[in-house]
Order: C-alpha cells, then structure tokens, then sequence
C-alpha cells in the first residue's frame, strides 16, 4: 500500500485515496459529517490542494479514529459492557467485599498512594472489558499524543502540555518541534528570584516597607487551582514556618463585596498585587485589576503600580498596555489550558510569594511524579486510568451522573472546587472530536466537602436517597495532630474512624431483618432501611505536604483527561461559556446607557418580556446611579476609610 507524508501529523503514513468527506472551519480544524460537506476528497488530494499543515493533521486524525469506529458507543467494548451491567445489577457490595481474590485485585498501591476500588460495583471481568474498551478507543495513543504535543485541542488547534510546566529541568518535551523546557524553567527561575527578593526585602513597596501582604486577582482556572493548593498548605508545618507573617488573599468574583472582603484592613504601602489572566481579557479580572489599581494609586500615586502591581499572563502586549511593566510579567503559553495552569506562574507565583520557591518546586515535583506515573505504568497498575476508567462506568453503564469528592483533611477543603471547572469544564461536552452529537451523556456532576462536615449536611441522600459514587481521601498522618489525655482516640484518629465507617456504610447496608434483630419498631423499618450498594473509592495519601498535593492534583487531571479520552471529546476547550459573556455584554451596554442618560427603565425593545421586566425591577429598585463622566466611581467609602 502507498503512503503519504502527513507534516504534523500523529500518525505519519496514511494510504493514498483513503476518502472522506469534512467541513474545513478556518482556523479551527475540520469535522466531519453530519455537519455538513463541503470537501470530499482524498488525503492526497487534499494535500495537494488546501494543505494547512493543520488542516491534513486533524484529517489524518479523524480517518484515525473513523477507521476505529467514530462513536465510542459503537465499540465492541462498548457493547459488552452494555451487556455486562446485567451481571453486576445481579451482584450486592456486601457479597463482593467477600471474595478477598477481588479484593485483593482491587486494591492498588503505587508512588505512596494506596487506593481501594474493592467498593466499586465491579468485578474483574467489568475490569477487563474497560481495559479492552481503552485499547478500543486508542487510550494509550491519545495519552502520548498528549505528551507528545500533538495539538490534540482541536477546535483551538493547541497542545495539551500542562505536564510541561512541572517537568524537571532536564527532561525535553517538544511543542511544534521545539523543547519548552527551558522556556519553562526560564519563567520558573524568574518567579525564584523575584519571590526571594520580595520575601528577603529586597524589593520594596514605594514607600520603601517591605510587601508583606499578596492580592492575586484571577477568576475561574486563574483563581481556583491556586485557592486549592494555598488552602492544602496553610497549615502544613514546613509551609507554615515559611509563611510567618506573610497573608495571601484572593480576589475573584467582580461583586464589590470580594472587592472589600479581599482589601479589608490591607495597607496598600504593604500590598503587592498579582494579576492572574491567561488571556489577560476577562471581564471580571480587569475589572477587579482596574479597581485595586485605583486603591493603590489613590493612596501611593501612579509610581505605585510599578512597585506594587505584577502579572501573569500569556498576553504581554495587553499587560503592558495596562500599565505593568513586561520586566514584571511572568509569562506561560497557550498550551496550558487555563484550569490546567496552577503549575505554570498561575499558581507557582503568588504560591511562591507566600511559602517560597522551594516548597513550590517540591509541589511540581510531586505533580511530574504522577505524570511520569500516567505516562509509563500499564493501565493495570495506572491509577488515574484506573480511576477513570472506574468513573466511565460509573457514569455511562451503571447511570451514575454525579459524584462526591470528600477529603477527610481540612487542608483539602478547596479541592472540590477546584475538580468541579477542572473535570466539568473539560467533559461536560454535548458532541464528539470530531463535531458528531453525542447520543450519551458525558461529564459528571461534581460536588464536595470534607468529612465530617458533609456527613452533617448531604450524607442523608447519598445514603438513602440517589446513588452517588463518593471518593473518600483519607491522610495517614495528619498535619496537626492534637490527642487529649483522657479521650478515647486522636482527634485524627477520630476523623478516621469516620472515613473507614463511611464507605462500609455505603457499601453494606443495614436490611431489615438486622433492624428486627435490632428490636426497631416495625412502622420505623423502612425508614432505617439502608439499601447498601452504593460505591465508593477510597484514596489514602501518607501525608497532605506540597509533594502529595502536587501528586493528588496531576492524579485528579488525569483521571479527567481517560474520561475524555474514552469518551472521545475535545476536553480541552469550553466554548460552553461564551454565550453568556455575549449575552453578558448586550445587557451592559444597555445597562450604561440607562445609567448615564438619566432613565429609570429601558427602552421597550432588546430584550424579552421576562428580562427586561427583571431588569427594570433592578434599576427602578436602587437610586438611581448616574456614572460621573470623567471620574472613577472609587474608593468605596469602607476601603476610602481604611478599614
Ligand atoms: O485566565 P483567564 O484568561 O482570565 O480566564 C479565566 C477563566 O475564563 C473563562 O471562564 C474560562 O472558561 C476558564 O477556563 C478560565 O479559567
């Protein structure tokens, strides 16, 4: 058979005359049928013909995966798995918990993380088929491909490298045939030097106090992942040591009210501001950076903003033309989706502010550990292609559309959050690759909070009302540990003792007979009756340090990226939020329009009966607002007084 070169291409050969029919969008890429045809052709027609270079990658791509069957739900695998459900809904938790061959298959432990999937509603043919489902869907390729640098994000024709921002320095991972590891350690070293000389005193605010006091001002993958990991540190003894007397702080939603909660009691002379925007466009960031400017500026003058006020981004033009010198820009690249940054500058330097370089690094370290884990183990022994592999099941045989994440450790209290844009961001897609409608559902429903808490609050419904899988992560030795002469267990012991009754509670049940035997009156039976079944996984880390919480993060990324994989959908765009920022900006328009000429309601047309009825309850309902022309509607009076 002949072959012809693809430039760019993952897979180099294809055969000459393969056909195909796709729509060639420009710019993004191609897809194929049932959008609409507007090329039929061969590859080397099309290479002779069009041939942008990314334009032949994704067509080689896609006659890949059409080859292969271009809906997941078409697979073999698929199917049997579709027909195995029948052999597991004749199966209950309480009887697999005691065949001890699956248990023992069941549990995995590597790279110091022990987890037990014996809680799952399966057995090891389930495992099986899933292991022949991602052979099916081209796991393994896709995962290198992601390693690679191929551009994988197709509708944005980007790499997916993340993995690049936590490399050691002297690993080489190429993008568009070059190594971004130096390009990365550059940043990196930058974020060092800069963060010791604010931390040593060095660099000064411009009334000459050292800047003890950090504002990151981010929103979504900008604000979230770095929330996460400085709240998992917070109270980590080595990370606390290093953060005496420092105070990092978050400012995220453009309400006013985290405007004032995140400058309360600051002293702007103390105050250094970390602006945090990919695309450095976001309206609720600039905003917020536009505000806190002002605060600065109002207090210090306009030299301020040199001293006090840096940035991260990927737009350096725009940091620029906001008045930030580039010398104080710490760049990252288009590569690193936005919920997948805390480990470029996103995260590593307000982080570095506030614990210093070196612990960040040992957060990096323990994030490429489980990246080189994900690249390199089987997936027998991968946990996160166990672990998404376990949560496809979950979610497209056995139905379960929602799962729980629960830490048992308060320093992961943010990692819920966190997972929530990463992993429904990335899959809570509506159509395949390629552009195909799917005729399933993708994405779960993530929520979370850690134990005991959220037995005190949700536990109720996941033990007796919906079915949904939980994952329990338990901490072997805690950060604090407090025991009080007297008291029966640590009070980390008694945490525990919670996370291990949870997850058999779930699993078990309580039958009625059991109820009987416990002499409960017959009319309450029912309502103490716990159907058991209900799966769950339980993670157990040796300790929440920058290194585990390095290794969690990638482990959770991972897992997300086998679910997309698997289901075979572009996980890393989110065109699912641009209508509202549209829709968003049609109504401030209006909005200041009203505002500045003195009217109470809005015109009768440009919007429908119900929004324009709700917005007129708004601007008749607060007096009226007329925006001095000229003039900055700032400080609000609390931050003028100082508080
Ligand atoms: O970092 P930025 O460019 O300001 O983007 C912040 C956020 O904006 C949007 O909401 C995207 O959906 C998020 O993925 C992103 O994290």
């Amino acid at each position: 058979m002949q072959t012809i070169k693809l430039p760019g291409a993952s897979h180099k050969s294809f055969p000459v005359g393969a056909s195909f029919s796709a729509k060639v969008i420009p710019r993004v890429g191609v897809r194929h049928q049932p959008v609409g045809t507007v090329f039929s052709g061969s590859v080397a027609g099309l290479e002779s013909s069009i041939a942008p270079r990314n334009v032949i990658a994704s067509v080689a791509k896609m006659l890949h995966a059409q080859k292969k069957g271009s809906l997941v739900d078409e697979l073999p695998a698929w199917k049997d798995l579709k027909e195995h459900v029948a052999d597991i809904e004749k199966t209950h938790l309480r009887d697999l918990l005691h065949d001890e061959a699956r248990c023992m298959a069941l549990i995995k432990e590597s790279e110091g993380i022990l987890c037990d999937f014996t809680r799952q509603r399966v057995t090891q043919r389930t495992l099986e088929l899933l292991y022949e489902l991602a052979e099916q869907s081209n796991l393994r390729e896709k995962i290198n491909a992601m390693f690679n640098g191929d551009h994988i994000n197709s509708t944005e024709d980007r790499a997916v490298l993340h993995v690049a921002t936590r490399a050691h320095r002297n690993q080489k991972i190429i993008v568009d045939g070059r190594d971004v590891v130096p390009d990365v350690w550059e940043v990196l070293d930058k974020i060092k030097a800069f963060t010791d000389k604010v931390r040593n005193g060095e660099w000064l605010g411009v009334t000459g106090k050292p800047l003890k006091k950090v504002v990151a001002i981010g929103i979504g993958g900008s604000f979230l992942g770095p929330l996460f990991v400085h709240t998992a540190l917070r109270t980590e003894p080595n990370a606390m040591r290093a953060s005496r007397d420092r105070t990092l702080r978050f400012l995220a939603n453009v309400d006013p009210i985290d405007v004032a909660r995140a400058l309360d009691g600051l002293d702007p002379e103390e105050t250094l501001v970390v602006v945090i925007s990919k695309t450095f466009t976001t309206a609720e960031t600039m905003l917020n950076a536009r505000t806190v400017r002002s605060w600065l500026i109002e207090r210090l003058g306009p030299d301020a903003v040199a001293k006090h006020m840096v940035a991260v981004s990927t737009n350096i033009k725009l940091v620029k033309e906001f008045g930030i010198d580039p010398d104080n820009a710490f760049g990252f690249w288009d590569w690193v989706g936005g919920r997948y940054s805390v480990c470029s500058a996103v995260g590593i330097l307000p982080l570095s502010l506030q614990y210093g370089f070196d612990i960040m690094q040992e957060f990096l370290a323990g994030a490429n550990n489980m990246d080189e884990h994900f690249k390199n183990q089987p997936y027998q022994d991968n946990l996160p292609v166990l672990i998404g592999l376990l949560s496809i099941w979950n979610v497209s045989f056995l139905g379960y559309g929602a799962k729980a994440i629960l830490p048992y450790c308060q320093a992961l209290s943010k990692l819920a959050p966190h997972i929530q844009q990463v992993d429904m961001e990335s899959n809570g897609k509506g159509v395949d690759i390629n552009g195909v409608r799917l005729p399933f559902q993708t994405g779960e429903i993530d929520f979370g909070e850690p134990g005991t808490n959220g037995q005190h609050s949700f536990y109720q419904l996941i033990h007796q009302g919906r079915v949904i899988p939980c994952e329990f992560i338990g901490i072997v030795r805690s950060q604090q540990s407090v025991y009080l002469k007297g008291e029966v267990v640590s009070n980390h012991d008694e945490l525990m003792c919670n996370f291990f009754a949870q997850a058999d509670a779930l699993a078990y049940g309580k039958t009625p007979e059991q109820l009987r035997s416990d002499n409960v009156p017959d009319y309450l039976i029912p309502h103490r009756v716990f159907t058991g079944n209900r799966p769950s996984m339980s993670i157990m880390l040796p300790s929440c340090t920058a290194y585990t919480v390095g290794q969690l993060l990638s482990m959770y990324e991972h897992r997300i990226a086998v679910q997309g994989f698997i289901w075979n959908i572009n996980s890393f765009d989110q065109w699912g939020v641009e209508l509202g920022k549209v829709l968003a900006s049609k109504v401030r328009n209006v909005m200041n329009a009203v505002r500045t000429r003195d009217r109470k309601v809005l015109p009768q047309d440009g919007f429908n009966y119900s929004t324009t009825r709700m917005m007129n309850k708004y601007l008749e309902g607060k007096t009226q607002i007329l925006y001095p022309e000229g003039h900055d509607v700032f400080p609000i009076d609390m931050l003028r007084a100082g508080h």
